[in-house]
């Protein structure tokens, strides 16, 4: 019951994807039946040309009737076949469009809780699947029926008896052809959920591949990318098993007919109930039967494979989108340029947020004021997921945080992040060069000035003296880049957006202090109108701050001056890690006084 909801389901899901073709489909559903319609009348031909050779009459006629049937049929057949490829990759063209389209939309959580194998096998697999799925079952599926309903009618008014003889067959065969169908089904479903799981176990390894050479694991990534892949194997024979045992069955039915309406037939040519003309378009009837109903039969395997397919297309189809903006209660300010004064400010009031319904953060609150903040504390306590919030990848659970007063699910997220820029931890590059990664998101990439950008980062001198400047490939994932390279690319093109507020997560951590304090030293001057807001766990940085603001425990712990908190929270100096280091002439002293006490 429920695997007949299940193909009933993806049936009308199949069906929504020609939405914008059923003009094309109808046109090709035609040619399939006038291409099939003109082998139909094959056998009507045939038995003129025995009942002319019976009467002794010029054969002329029939015969260029049969050899224009016959060339119609082969134009319409390759027609057909040519427009329903290309149905199909319009079909592929469609719903792939729709897959990127969804998951570019989703929320972040939604989209880093999958695997990421897991969203390429069903964007480039499981489509191409389906076009076989859809253009069989549209376009044959729906023409083979009514082929075998034409040929039926013809073959009743022929002889009735030898019709139900064909038709007892027919239901035999589907009974058994519908058990083989059912276990292919279950073996494709199996196979494509393997392939899945060998896209993710690859990609996992791809992107994590120096440490997989560094820890010697080649061979145990090897071991799991060979199970799923000889998983997904065995499914796909057992799959092609229940597919060749479908085929046989259908034409075992058609065989079985033909032997048997044959010997039926004669007895009743003997008998005078009907003519040898007559039995031998019967017969010729029945081996045409051959086409619709071996259609019948792939189509049905197709179906059963496609049925999968559909199920884990329409599970991305269905990824819920970023929750939608709060009907604004103030006037939207989210375009302005500032707050109070025209100066841009941030606060977190009271904010709580947990993941799987556990709290992180319990009731944060902090005043953000144009400067450079820094956010600091121990691992894991919530950092990253403040910024997170303030990008609204996900809302607060309580409480509220304020762009320039105006609560963040007030205002338009489009317009939300256009005024912010963000350098995510591992600061990935996304453009093929220099230039492409710094211009980046940039609203008006053409007139950015670049060269200005890389100059504030400090990273002009090297790319000046580069063969080809700006325009030197940054190699894919920017792997041609050394990584603290690619955290001042990050930086530049943030700073390229003109962001009003500037969300830096550990951006700069790849360093060395001097680099850093100088990357810094430009921020914090360019963070005169601005708010920048950075997370860190460097003395450095928070040694240029306006503020430092401790997170711990899911609250902020105190906020103030680098040097204040340093001489006032112990917590502050374990985790900046600032050692109680004695001056050369102290240490001196000191290794003088360990080896008297051990004389
Ligand atoms: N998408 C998520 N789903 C479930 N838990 C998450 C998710 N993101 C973060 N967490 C958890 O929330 C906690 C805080 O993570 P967050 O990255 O915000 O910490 P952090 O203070 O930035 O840490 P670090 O200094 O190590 O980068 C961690 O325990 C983490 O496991």
């Amino acid at each position: 019951m429920n695997d007949q909801r299940g193909r009933t389901g993806a049936t009308r899901v199949l069906w929504s994807y020609t939405h914008d073709m059923r003009a094309a489909l109808m046109w090709l559903l035609l040619l399939e039946l006038v291409s099939n319609g003109a082998a139909l009348a094959q056998p009507l031909v045939v038995r003129a040309v025995v009942d002319r050779l019976g009467a002794g009459e010029s054969l002329v006629g029939p015969v260029v009737l049969l050899v224009v049937i016959a060339a119609t049929g082969l134009v319409l057949t390759w027609l057909s076949t040519y427009l329903m490829e290309r149905f199909g990759q319009r079909i592929v063209l469609t719903v792939r469009q729709r897959l990127v389209r969804r998951i570019l939309g989703a929320s972040v959580s939604t989209v880093e809780e999958r695997p990421v194998g897991d969203f390429l096998s069903r964007v480039s697999g499981d489509t191409t699947v389906l076009r076989h799925t859809v253009t069989g079952m549209l376009v044959h599926g729906a023409a083979a029926p009514l082929t075998i309903a034409a040929a039926v009618v013809v073959m009743a008014s022929i002889d009735l008896v030898l019709l139900a003889i064909v038709v007892a067959m027919f239901g035999l065969s589907m009974v058994a052809a519908k058990w083989a169908l059912d276990r292919v089904g279950r073996a494709s479903e199996e196979a494509q959920g393997h392939l899945g799981g060998l896209t993710s176990v690859l990609q996992r390894a791809l992107v994590a591949f120096r440490t997989v050479k560094a820890s010697g694991t080649e061979e145990w990534e090897r071991r799991l990318a060979d199970e799923a892949a000889g998983s997904s194997y065995r499914a796909a024979v057992r799959a092609g098993r229940a597919e060749a045992t479908v085929d046989v069955i259908a034409v075992t039915g058609i065989e079985l007919s033909f032997i048997v309406v044959l010997v039926v037939g004669a007895a009743r040519a003997t008998s005078g109930a009907l003519t040898l003309s007559d039995l031998i378009a019967f017969l010729l009837y029945v081996v045409y039967l051959r086409g619709p109903v071996g259609t019948l039969a792939m189509v049905g395997s197709s179906f059963a494979e496609g049925l999968a397919a559909v199920r884990r297309v329409r599970e991305l189809e269905l990824l819920p989108a970023e929750a939608g903006d709060r009907p604004a209660t103030t006037a939207p300010r989210a375009e302005q340029n500032g707050g109070r004064n025209g100066e841009p400010s941030l606060r977190l009031d009271d904010v709580w947020f947990g993941y799987q319904g556990q709290p992180l953060l319990r009731g944060v609150t902090l005043d953000v004021p144009r400067g450079l903040t820094v956010l600091v504390g121990p691992s894991g306590t919530g950092k990253t997921t403040v910024l997170s919030l303030v990008e609204r990848f996900a809302d607060v659970d309580r409480g509220r945080i304020l762009l320039d007063g105006v609560d963040l699910r007030e205002i338009d997220r489009g317009a939300l992040r256009r005024r912010l820029g963000y350098v995510q931890q591992d600061a990935p590059l996304l453009g093929d060069t220099i230039g492409a990664a710094v211009r980046y998101g940039v609203p008006d990439p053409d007139g950015a000035d670049v060269v200005e950008a890389l100059r504030t980062v400090g990273l002009w001198s090297w790319v000046s003296g580069l063969p080809s400047g700006v325009d030197t490939p940054v190699g894919e994932r920017g792997v041609a880049i050394s990584g603290g390279q690619r955290q001042r690319l990050a930086v530049a093109r943030a700073l390229l957006r003109d962001p009003a507020v500037l969300l830096l997560d550990e951006a700069t951590s790849q360093l060395d202090a001097r680099s850093e304090r100088v990357l810094m030293r430009a921020v914090v001057e360019q963070a005169a109108h601005r708010v920048v807001l950075a997370v860190t766990h460097r003395g450095v940085v928070a040694g240029l701050a306006d503020q430092v603001a401790l997170l711990d425990g899911g609250r902020v712990r105190a906020v103030g001056r680098h040097e204040e908190l340093l001489s006032s929270d112990t917590l502050y100096r374990e985790l900046l890690a600032v050692p109680e280091f004695p001056s050369a002439p102290e240490r001196g002293k000191r290794e003088e006084r360990s080896v008297i006490s051990a004389d």
